[in-house]
């Protein structure tokens, strides 16, 4: 360019424009940087879609055969402390709570801890079981450190523990096609959960453990030791595990109907399959299999992340309570203050959430929230409602303050409830969220009003006769007749209750 080129330019872009009577260079600059910003909008509108994408297709692929995909719940991992959590009133962000949806890297990182023995030679950083596709032969034998007497290419042997047994890896990997994303039935924070068929033909579900921070492997220990000796029919059951190099796995019986959470919140059509007796069932289940940990076991074991993705459903629609990585085992009468505060969002106990504070009440109070979830279809926290119906307790009180306590329940429910019976569920699902943990039924208690509802729907039953009514006539007939509901808070209670209440204390079950 010559210097007069350069003078012409100069002059040319010096020139006032009609916009504004800016300059022509500014104008230009501007436009260019709206067209950078614009171009980075893009660019971010289009990462976020594929992500979204991606989980959608995950959620979609990974469901159990026949089960509705599962929506994603916040999950809250933070420090306790007075100014901590407690249930939100708004959507505005609480800095204390860390949302964490990136579970998708399929890696396992262990770092060396002196403390393990099991971990001796395993140096820090990535594993090399990083796995794109479906593999049929192994990848994970060369280089793996042999730990724990599982070593690669070693037969099963039988564990130390005197329960279940330990897996090599190879097995493992036969029984999931090599760990494959086809085998994948979902993800939750501590790790990816995939089916498979070992060789005696039994159908288990493996979780492969990330390292989330050495969580993975605290967790590891936690389950193994605490779950893997525990039977009931409402537990899924731990059959066993696998430590080898970088591997922590565990294998468990496999539940092959889904979880509540996508029954509850996935597309399952205008109609739900779950009925109220179903509902009921489920309610029931649980309550068994939580009692069984807090009352059933010494040392007793508090669950920790009771909520409707943990609550998997067989053919019968039974359910299994399971994850129980969160678990920590409790020395009897012994509360527990942790230093670290874990839970889902909308499920974890005031006092938990407050002061770290753990004790098997703050369980109670998730499987209150969780009952609430039950009847209504609502999840716990909902931001996508209007304001006064995002957070599920809040909004159910106020209803049932207001005599309304027929329009909580869930419109996909196929066959409205009595109204003593929604009354009672509802009432039990208040006690157990008491704001008091020390008011707060145990789980014994909850089975034992829960089975009083049994009852009374056995007699309503014969009475009513085999007439069934019509969702809509029903929902009508409901309507008329609202509800005496009063609320715990308020320090009234059922009278029914109070007589389930007395003859509990000679008659705890849970089977
Ligand atoms: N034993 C099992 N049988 C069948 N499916 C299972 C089994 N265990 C877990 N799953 C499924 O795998 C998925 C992930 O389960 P996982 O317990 O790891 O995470 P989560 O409960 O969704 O989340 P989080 O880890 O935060 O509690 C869930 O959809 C669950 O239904």
């Amino acid at each position: 360019m010559s210097i007069f080129d350069g003078a012409f330019m100069d002059t040319e872009l010096s020139k006032r424009t009609s916009i504004f009577g800016l300059r022509l260079w500014v104008v230009i600059g501007i436009l260019v940087g709206v067209l950078i910003v614009f171009t980075l909008f893009l660019l971010s509108l289009c990462l976020t879609s594929r992500r979204h994408r991606r989980r959608r297709t995950v959620a979609g692929k990974y469901s159990s055969a026949g089960a509705p995909p599962a929506k994603e719940i916040q999950e809250i991992v933070h420090l306790p402390g007075p100014h901590m959590l407690r249930q939100p009133q708004a959507p505005a962000p609480v800095p204390e709570i860390h949302v964490d949806f990136g579970k998708v890297e399929h890696r396992v990182v262990v770092h060396s801890d002196n403390n393990n023995s099991n971990n001796r030679g395993v140096s820090s950083g990535e594993s090399k079981g990083t796995v794109s596709g479906c593999e049929t032969t192994s990848s994970f034998g060369s280089g793996s450190v042999v730990l724990g007497g599982g070593g690669v290419g070693v037969g099963p042997e039988v564990s130390h523990l005197g329960w279940g047994r330990w897996y090599t890896l190879r097995e493992l990997e036969a029984a999931t096609n090599g760990l494959c994303a086809e085998n994948v039935i979902g993800e939750g924070g501590y790790g990816i959960v995939y089916s498979g068929v070992l060789s005696d033909g039994t159908k288990v579900a493996v979780k492969n453990l990330l390292n989330n921070k050495g969580q993975a492997e605290r967790e590891f220990k936690v389950e193994v030791e605490a779950i893997g000796r525990v039977r009931h029919k409402n537990l899924v059951r731990l059959l066993g595990y696998c430590v080898e190099g970088a591997y922590r796995m565990l294998v468990y019986e496999y539940v092959n109907n889904g979880n509540l959470e996508q029954w509850l919140h996935g597309d399952v059509g205008p109609l739900s399959p779950l009925t109220w007796d179903i509902r009921m069932n489920i309610i029931l289940g649980t309550a068994r299999g939580l009692a069984y940990l807090h009352e059933g076991l010494e040392p007793k074991v508090v669950h920790r992340d009771v909520k409707s993705s943990n609550i998997l459903i067989d053919r019968q629609w039974n359910s299994k309570v399971s994850d129980f990585g969160l678990a920590k085992l409790l020395c009897s009468e012994n509360s527990y203050v942790t230093t670290r505060v874990m839970g889902t969002f909308g499920y974890v106990a005031p006092e938990y959430a407050c002061t770290g504070m753990l004790t098997e009440k703050s369980d109670v109070y998730s499987f209150g929230i969780l009952i609430m979830e039950i009847i209504t279809g609502r999840s716990p926290v909902d931001y996508s409602r209007p304001q006064g119906e995002v957070n599920l307790i809040d909004w159910l009180k106020t209803m049932v303050g207001n005599r309304k306590a027929e329009e909580v329940i869930d419109p996909k429910l196929p066959e409205m409830p009595s109204s003593k019976a929604l009354k009672r569920a509802i009432l039990i699902a208040l006690r157990c969220v008491d704001p008091d943990a020390t008011k707060r039924p145990k789980m014994g208690h909850v089975i034992h009003m829960l089975e009083q509802d049994d009852l009374l729907f056995q007699h309503e039953r014969k009475t009513e006769g085999e007439s069934s009514r019509s969702h809509q006539s029903h929902r009508q007939e409901r309507k008329d007749s609202s509800l005496d509901m009063r609320i715990p808070d308020a320090g009234i209670t059922d009278q029914s209750e109070d007589d389930s209440s007395r003859n509990h204390q000679q008659n705890t079950r849970w089977r």
